[in-house]
């Protein structure tokens, strides 16, 4: 008996059109292996719906055509259930088809497809909100609400956000607690990783895998604007996990409180919440069709990565230096200038 098979169009999904897609499932399907369908999203949150549907109905495999928040979308639809998810990355940042090493091509995605490796691996939920991703308080949830303001998508509107906000964003103070133990951070972000990166090879867990019943939780202390070029490139590097700005570990279970309600994100897409947030991890909750040919030792850093990055982390720590002796014989000759003033009265 055929596989049934379900594709979900997101038509606003990043900035390519989504108009041959169509035509591609129509000549790269396996027709012999699956009959299919195609139904485009008329609203932000349809594909849920949809999804959860197709699951209930049997259907055998949803496949996410869009970005992050399509995939949130489907995947959170048809959760332990036996419906598999596929995916076509048509998104601005396709953080989980990046990870899981699929080919932004929509013919390679289909043969995949049509090769049908299905994985149970590892999701999460934050307060009420499923991730398959990341999610995450602080400046990532910070820019994500930027992005949903910005009425354009595609990832230089991402990248334009950044920058635009980066300078104005002030870091918070967090208590986390995490095994028994609660820690207070003052923290520029706090992301809990499933998966590996945000999207656009930016990432933020290079270590993270959807496998090990853990996420990876990545707490980023406040930098100067000296620092943000060494982490960005860190980030893009695969070797945030080393710089001296980062402190991470893994966890099932993880809560933040902090002082006052405001935004987070799961998978990008941005809600408000209260004072208090609960995360946790779905272990082999979700099963996906993954790339049998995917190498992962893509997301592992070259030699020259980890090189540039130690250097940078060497010059960091020099530099630090520096400023902190300069802060000591700033202080010394104040003291001394007011010593020779109480002695000397009337020199100046
Ligand atoms: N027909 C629709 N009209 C308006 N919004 C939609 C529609 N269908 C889905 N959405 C919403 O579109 C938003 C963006 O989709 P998605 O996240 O897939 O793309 P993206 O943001 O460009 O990519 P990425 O998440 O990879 O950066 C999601 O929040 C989703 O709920």
């Amino acid at each position: 008996m055929k596989k049934r098979i379900l594709f979900i169009i997101n038509p606003i999904s990043g900035a390519a059109s989504k108009a041959r897609i169509p035509e591609a499932i129509e000549a790269y399907l396996d027709h012999d292996q699956y009959e299919y369908r195609i139904v485009e999203t008329k609203y932000a949150g349809h594909a849920a719906t949809i999804a959860r549907d197709a699951s209930v109905e049997g259907v055998d495999v949803v496949v996410a055509i869009g970005g992050d928040g399509t995939v949130n979308e489907v995947a959170r639809g048809i959760v332990h259930s036996n419906t598999a998810l596929g995916i076509i990355p048509c998104g601005s940042g396709n953080g989980l088809a990046r990870h899981l090493l699929l080919p932004l091509n929509v013919r390679k995605c289909i043969e995949i497809i049509n090769r049908y490796e299905v994985h149970d691996l590892d999701y999460g939920i934050i307060n009420e909100y499923p991730f398959f991703c990341t999610c995450g308080v602080g400046f990532d949830a910070f820019v994500s609400q930027k992005f949903a303001e910005a009425g354009k998508r595609g990832p230089i509107t991402y990248l334009q956000k950044i920058l635009e906000e980066g300078t104005k964003y002030k870091p918070e103070t967090y208590e986390v607690d995490a095994d028994g133990i609660s820690t207070n951070y003052k923290a520029f972000l706090i992301s809990c990783a499933n998966a590996s990166q945000y999207g656009n090879n930016a990432y933020i867990a290079p270590q993270a895998s959807m496998s090990d019943g853990l996420m990876d939780i990545v707490i980023m202390e406040p930098f100067d604007i000296l620092e943000a070029p060494q982490i960005a490139i860190d980030m893009f590097s695969k070797t945030l996990d080393m710089s001296s700005k980062i402190k991470s570990f893994r966890t099932r279970y993880l809560h933040i409180h902090r002082s006052h309600p405001g935004v987070i994100h799961y998978d990008g897409e941005p809600v408000m919440t209260g004072e208090d947030i609960d995360v946790r991890i779905e272990e082999n909750g979700i099963k996906i069709i993954v790339n049998p040919d995917g190498d992962k030792r893509q997301r592992q850093p070259n030699m020259l990565q980890t090189t540039t990055c130690e250097l940078f982390n060497d010059l960091s720590a020099i530099r630090h230096d520096v400023f902190s002796q300069t802060r000591r014989g700033v202080r010394l000759v104040k003291l001394i200038q007011r010593m020779i003033e109480r002695n000397l009265p009337g020199l100046n």
